[in-house]
């Protein structure tokens, strides 16, 4: 079988080969850090958290780069309204991306540079451009010439002529705010310090580099001229990445990434959700409500990662339905694994044991996610097998067994777990989650209404009391019902 991937450079799905054998080096553009993340930013994560995950499955050793954007207006804005630095608001929302997306389940990236780091790679590359005849100085600003850039627009599909016939009002030669270009469609390497703005030393004088070339300075320090896999949003083909394209390949006369892949927006009522546009649901929003991380893993995971997405409380409800049916058969070992005797067996999972003719569920797995990391299909097989052994389960408790062997229920349920696991979903039993906030778990008071009840029975009534005063204590009251049934309620 063999991977596939939709190749936004090429607008087809081509089979998979690195560069390196059994090597990837991938990067993906991160966030700028300047507020919480919303939904938006998670679906990217997670989509690109679960192919980096899937390949590594498939035996690649994955190198994925995600870099933070450290220098921006958008940071700077929030700085002076907070009257703090670039670094405060910067530091803050960093730790704040790495808490939400811990609890997505987002695994950590092999490296996170930042702009702030990237300085000497970043003027490197302006360097070269300019040497090359690429860029041209203006007043302290540093631009790259589009048109010098034969194959601008071979990413996105767009030709410059087309932009500039539809551009009226869009890239304005006259714009105030940069009026120092040659062109309308030329953009700003190097920008010159403005009074009482961060700044760094460089060639061209005190000033700051601007954000596409962030990325092609990070991509080659980290990962090499040319990589195999470059991710994103659909909304970065145009400009980011056709711009991060045009300075590295000028530079270099490689490509720069083998297979560009992009995820679709998450919408709101048809709008790209986004913290521009105000219409966003920030990750911990969600979280808090509660939802289930797992169930936001799965409204993701449930789409076609290119297309987009509209973010409704139907479309969470009913992923938070299937991550409920999921769990019920991620949990099956834990609830009757010891009953069905699996402690007392060899436990060698082989899942190519299947019938003759018929593949394993790790097979069709990999049969619908090669197809374009089409992790909707993976799911729909994992959703088949998670029903098959909740029924099991509801026979055996109901007829004292199941009608599927327990060596075979147990292959079923540990390749569950694995695939499940590539896709970033796992389930806690619920006895491990659920610490009350009072520090006794449900289970624990029941344990002491049933000492309470048997010191009653012996008329130790000292032991009682003591009982049902520590539990008022903790802010857990009991209520004798009469005929020996005690309820209870936390206050
Ligand atoms: N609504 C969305 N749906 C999916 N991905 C998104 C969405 N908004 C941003 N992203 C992706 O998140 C990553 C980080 O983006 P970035 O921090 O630049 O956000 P942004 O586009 O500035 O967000 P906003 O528009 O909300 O300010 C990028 O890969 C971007 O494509
Ligand atoms: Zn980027």
């Amino acid at each position: 079988m063999t991977l596939h991937l939709y190749n936004t450079l090429t607008r087809r799905k081509e089979s998979f080969e690195p560069l390196e054998t059994g090597k990837v080096r991938m990067y993906c553009c991160g966030i700028t850090a300047y507020d919480f993340c919303h939904l938006g930013h998670a679906r990217t994560c997670i989509v690109w958290d679960t192919a980096r995950r899937y390949l590594q499955w498939r035996g690649y050793d994955v190198n994925y780069v995600q870099n933070f954007t450290d220098i921006d207006d958008k940071i700077l804005n929030r700085a002076r309204r907070e009257g703090t630095s670039m670094e405060a608001v910067s530091e803050r929302f960093i730790d704040a991306y790495f808490e939400d997306m811990a609890r997505l389940n987002v695994k950590e990236a092999n490296a996170y540079p930042r702009a702030t780091d990237s300085l000497d790679g970043i003027k490197r590359l302006v360097c070269e451009l300019e040497k090359k005849g690429y860029a041209y100085e203006a007043d302290g600003d540093v631009y790259y010439s589009v048109r010098r850039f034969d194959d601008y627009g071979k990413l996105s599909g767009r030709k410059l002529e087309d932009l500039q016939a539809g551009a009226s009002g869009r890239v304005d030669v006259a714009d105030s705010t940069e009026p120092k270009k040659k062109d309308p469609f030329d953009f700003a390497l190097w920008k010159s310090a403005k009074p009482e703005e961060p700044c760094w030393e460089s060639p061209w004088g005190a000033g700051r580099p601007g954000w596409h070339i962030e990325c092609s300075a990070m991509v080659r320090d980290m990962l090499g001229e040319t990589i195999d896999i470059h991710t994103g949003g659909s909304d970065l083909v145009f400009p980011h990445h056709e711009n991060e394209i045009a300075q590295s390949e000028a530079i270099t006369g490689k490509s720069l990434a083998r297979y560009w892949l992009h995820n679709g927006m998450v919408k709101v009522d048809g709008e790209k959700m986004s913290k521009s546009l105000g219409n966003f649901t920030t990750i911990r929003e969600l979280l808090d409500r509660p939802v289930d991380p797992m169930a936001v893993r799965l409204f993701v995971l449930m789409a076609q990662y290119r297309k987009p997405v509209d973010f409704t409380d139907d479309a969470i409800a009913s992923a938070t339905n299937g991550w409920q049916t999921l769990k019920e058969g991620l949990l099956f070992g834990h609830n009757y694994g010891k009953e069905l005797g699996w402690d007392n067996q060899s436990p060698t999972p082989t899942p190519s044991n299947p019938l003759q003719g018929e593949k394993t569920i790790a097979q069709q797995f990999q049969e619908a996610v090669d197809d374009d990391l089409n992790f909707a299909g993976g799911l729909a097989v994992l959703f088949e097998v998670a029903k098959g052994l909740r029924r099991e389960g509801n026979i055996l408790v109901h007829q004292g067994k199941t009608e599927t062997p327990a060596s075979e229920l147990e292959q079923q349920w540990r390749s569950l777990v694995e695939l499940a696991e590539v896709l970033g979903l796992e389930a806690q039993p619920e006895a491990e989650t659920e610490v009350s906030t009072d520090g006794l778990s449900d289970g624990e008071i029941e344990a002491l209404i049933q000492q309470r009840a048997e010191a009653r029975k012996t008329k130790n009534f000292e032991l009682s009391d003591r009982i049902r005063d520590d539990l008022q204590a903790q802010g857990i009251t009991l209520i004798d019902q009469g005929g020996g049934v005690t309820t209870w309620h936390r206050n």
